[in-house]
């Protein structure tokens, strides 16, 4: 899957709510009430990404999660950073 052009970046971020586009990466920070509720929705994220085969970047801080999305073997952002984006997103 080749990496999305510019134009293509902001169409999809446009319908892509809470990500961020930077320097070949989506990213997002998720805030939860504590450490165990931040761990339950990285569990939740590492359930589609393991469905999807395609996989973030992810720390926690404490209550705090950054998600970072690229696509490594391409070099960039590609659609199935978007997808999984929007998957990530419907968690809440
Ligand atoms: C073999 C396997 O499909 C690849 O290594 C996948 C797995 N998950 C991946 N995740 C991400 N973010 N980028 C990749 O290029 C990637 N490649």
């Amino acid at each position: 899957m080749a990496t999305l052009t510019p134009e293509q970046v902001t169409a999809e971020l446009a319908a892509t709510e809470g990500w961020q586009a930077a320097d070949g990466e989506l990213t997002r920070v998720v805030t939860r009430e504590n450490f165990r509720d931040a761990l339950l929705f990285v569990n939740a994220v590492g359930y589609l990404a393991e469905r999807a085969n395609h996989h973030p970047d992810i720390s926690i801080a404490w209550n705090k999660v950054t998600l970072t999305l690229s696509t490594h073997s391409e070099g960039g952002l590609t659609g199935k950073d978007f997808a999984l984006a929007r998957l990530i997103s419907d968690l809440g």
